[in-house]
This record gives structure tokens, sequence and C-alpha cells, in this order.
């Protein structure tokens, strides 16, 4: 009886665990706010607009594009997982050895899309902490810095590539602090 007993615990502990872990998977991030990163992922998309162009020449230099020109190039919530993606790709480049960030037009970026700032804030969680929860995906110093702009940085900071900001025209907001985030400016 008591073996039986001890064997269904047991199992059913361990049924537990499996169930516990599977769910994690399912949802790789939950963060201090407990937003899930598919969710973050999904509310930035519809912030939709411009984009993150890399193109990567045969000498190694990466030429990485904030191409939201309408808005003096501000990040939507596309363009803030695009360049999540682009990172990821430098970060794979084995013959990369520098970066250029410029912006389309004759301006460099104005900060987070503040069409997107006001819709998030009217809803019920503020655009900045969805951006710092997402900032947090990107960056896992982001418990001592909440900060997506700290975010871009350390993210842009840790690419082994000597990366350049070509400022022409406008750098506001966060699109100062990107500037920040490269080694030279
Ligand atoms: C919370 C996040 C925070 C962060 O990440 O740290 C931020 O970044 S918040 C955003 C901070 N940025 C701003 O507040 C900049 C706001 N924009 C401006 O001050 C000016 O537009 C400018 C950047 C100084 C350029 O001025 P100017 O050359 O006179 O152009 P216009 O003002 O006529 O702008 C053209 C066009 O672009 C739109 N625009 C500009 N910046 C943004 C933006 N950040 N988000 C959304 N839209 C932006 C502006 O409204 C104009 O649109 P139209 O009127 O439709 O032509």
């Amino acid at each position: 009886m008591a073996a039986s007993l001890w064997k269904n615990l047991l199992q059913t502990t361990k049924d537990r665990i499996l169930q516990i872990l599977q769910q994690r998977r399912a949802s790789l991030y939950i963060g201090a706010h407990g937003y899930e990163e598919e969710l973050i992922k999904k509310k930035l998309q519809q912030f939709a607009g411009g984009s993150i162009n890399l193109s990567k020449e045969d000498s190694g230099i990466g030429i990485l594009t904030l191409n939201n020109p309408k808005l003096m190039n501000a990040f939507t919530g596309t363009m803030m997982l695009e360049l999540q993606e682009r990172v990821t790709e430098l970060e794979n480049w084995k013959d990369g050895k520098g970066l250029i960030i410029y912006g389309a037009g004759n301006t460099f970026c104005s900060g987070s899309d503040l069409n997107a700032v006001k819709a998030i804030s009217n809803s019920q969680a503020r655009w900045d902490e969805y951006v710092h929860v997402y900032a947090k995906h990107l960056n896992q110093t982001y418990e001592k810095t909440k900060s997506i702009n700290f975010g871009y940085k350390t993210l842009l900071c840790r690419l082994p590539l000597i990366s350049v900001a070509l400022v022409q025209g406008k750098a506001v907001g966060g699109g100062a602090e990107l500037t920040t985030a490269c080694d030279f400016r």
C-alpha cells in the first residue's frame, strides 16, 4: 500500500515537473512584469512601419540603415524587432570587421515612434514597459539598467565589430542614445 502510494506520488511529481518544463519551453520568456515573449512581440508588431536594413560588404563592413524617413526614422515596434534580428545576424558574421549605422533621408533618428508611445500609453501597459521587457530579452543586464536604450547600447557594444554612428541631421531621444552605443560618432 505504502509502496503504491509512493509510486503514485513519484509519478505525479515527475508529470508536474515535465508539465512545468513544457510550459517554460512554450514561453521562453516570462519577465519580472509577467509578460511573455510572444505577447511582447505581438504587441510590438502592431506598431509597424519602416525597416532596419543591413548590407554586408565584402570588405567586412556592415551598413545598418534606420529606414523610416517619413517619421525622421523614428523607431516603430517592428523596427525594434528587426534591430534584434540584424544584430544577431551581425554577431554570426564571421568576416565582419566594422559597422556603420546611419539614417535614411537627411536625418539620423528621432527616437521611439511617438504614435506607438501614445497608443500604448492609453492601453493597459505603457510602451516603455513593453520596450523595457523586450530590452530584457535583448539584454540580460536589464535588471541593472532597466532601459531599452541601455538595451540597445549593450546589444551593440557587445558586437565584436568597430561601430560608427554616421550622424546626419537630427538624433533625438532614443536616437541620440543609440549613437552612444557606437564606438565612434
Ligand atoms: C519613450 C522612448 C524614448 C526613448 O527611446 O528614449 C523616446 O525616444 S521618445 C521620442 C523622443 N523623440 C522626440 O520627442 C522627437 C520628436 N520629434 C521632434 O522633435 C522633431 O520632429 C524633430 C526630430 C526635431 C525634427 O523636426 P523637423 O525637422 O522640424 O521635422 P518635423 O517635426 O516636421 O517631423 C517630420 C515628421 O516626422 C514626424 N516625427 C518626428 N519624430 C517623430 C517620432 N519620434 N515619432 C513619430 N513621428 C515623428 C513628425 O510628426 C512629422 O510628421 P508629419 O507632421 O506627419 O509630417
